[in-house]
């Protein structure tokens, strides 16, 4: 696997530029409550602190599956040993273990053993180095989203089933809202009863108007009603939930592609983007699932979800390393609150199992 590892390294992907992540907090929530409550002056004071602390801790534990099957494994490994090939080599495969990709395991194991060959090693230093490395990795891609330049500002969301389309249509309709943005939802994914519900659900929740029709009708129809409303009714963002049956893969891409060509006739810009909802549990799966969106749907950018209920958090590395697609979001629980922007750093010290 080392070698194998090795020769993969030199098969380099060129970053496409993406602007570096800023910072972005969300409020702090309760589950339906859409506008805080207001704070008193000395809230007020320890809010930016209170609010990085509240999102480190759900950041942290979302991926303390992730961050504790990797420490447990470094820390047995450095264990009373000096290190030496065997033990490079025992860590670049724990680190593939956990699916941060050949290439990026490869470039850790470097960086591990640079001027630390023979000598005594601790479980931090190794830890330091794989934060520091994903980092790298992880800074080019993460790009928050901005919903500037356009009005309304189209977003297609895509994924498979299960992904967490919906929910993150329902996070985003929250984080959007608060911000003082008109959003309007369209329920595309006729294909499912259910899906359609959900996303009512959602949109009641936090107050935005959702165009649906019954299952089974026409979602680019439903498209272009929704973005002819968004227009007439000046709503900031309109976001366009799709089906995702992945097994039918020419129908659902055909469904894609008609679903922007129709939109196109009433706003030739739009989408404005188009975003892949790829669920974190299902591994290296998500990397053909990047593969086949990537190609066909025109994926301008990335959310992983379910970081908090997989100890798989590495796949995020692989795809960045892979693909170079902006990653936006990441999911980290069900709740309203728990769509985090995607930042490299503080992803890749809770994925090192660092403190913030
Ligand atoms: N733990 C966890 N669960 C999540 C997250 N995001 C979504 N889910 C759950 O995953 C399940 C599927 O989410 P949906 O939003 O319905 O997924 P979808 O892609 O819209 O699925 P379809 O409607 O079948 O196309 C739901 O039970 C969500 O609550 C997350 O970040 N963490």
């Amino acid at each position: 696997m080392h070698g194998q590892a090795r020769r993969l390294v030199e098969h380099q992907h060129q970053p496409i530029a993406v602007k570096k992540s800023r910072f972005h907090l969300f409020r702090s929530h309760a589950q339906t409550a859409i506008t805080a409550a207001p704070m008193n002056d000395s809230t007020q004071d320890n809010a930016p602190e209170q609010k990085r602390q509240s999102w480190w801790q759900r950041l942290s534990s979302g991926l303390k599956r992730t961050s504790a099957s990797l420490g447990s494994a470094i820390s047995d490994l450095v264990k009373k040993r000096k290190l030496d090939s065997a033990m490079l080599e025992e860590i670049e495969d724990t680190l593939i273990r956990a699916d941060l990709g050949v290439t990026t395991a490869a470039r850790i194991s470097e960086a591990i053993a640079k001027g630390r060959y023979e000598k005594d090693i601790d479980e931090s230093e190794v830890k330091t180095v794989v934060a520091t490395e994903v980092e790298k990795v992880l800074s080019p891609v993460a790009a928050p989203l901005s919903i500037e330049g356009a009005k309304p500002f189209v977003i297609l969301v895509s994924g498979v089933n299960g992904s967490g389309k919906t929910t993150t249509i329902g996070k985003l309709t929250a984080k959007f809202t608060r911000e003082g943005h008109k959003v309007m939802l369209a329920a595309g994914d006729t294909f499912r009863a259910a899906a359609i519900e959900q996303l009512k659900i959602w949109g009641g929740r936090v107050g935005a108007k959702v165009i649906a029709r019954e299952q089974g009708s026409d979602a680019a129809g439903i498209a272009f009603d929704a973005l002819t409303a968004a227009k007439a009714e000046g709503v900031d963002v309109l976001l366009i939930d799709t089906a995702g049956r992945l097994q039918n893969r020419t129908e659902l891409m055909s469904e894609l592609e008609k679903i922007v060509r129709v939109m196109k006739k009433v706003e030739p810009s739009a989408p404005h983007a188009v975003l892949l909802v790829l669920d974190a549990t299902v591994g290296q799966n998500a990397i053909s699932q990047v593969e086949a969106f990537g190609k066909t749907a025109g994926v301008t950018g990335l959310v992983m979800t379910k970081l908090d209920g997989t100890a798989r958090g590495g796949i995020l590395v692989a795809i960045a390393e892979k693909f170079k697609l902006p990653i936006h979001f990441i999911g980290v629980g069900e709740g309203i609150d728990d769509l985090q922007p995607f930042t490299a750093r503080d992803f890749a010290r809770a994925i090192a199992g660092l403190d913030d």
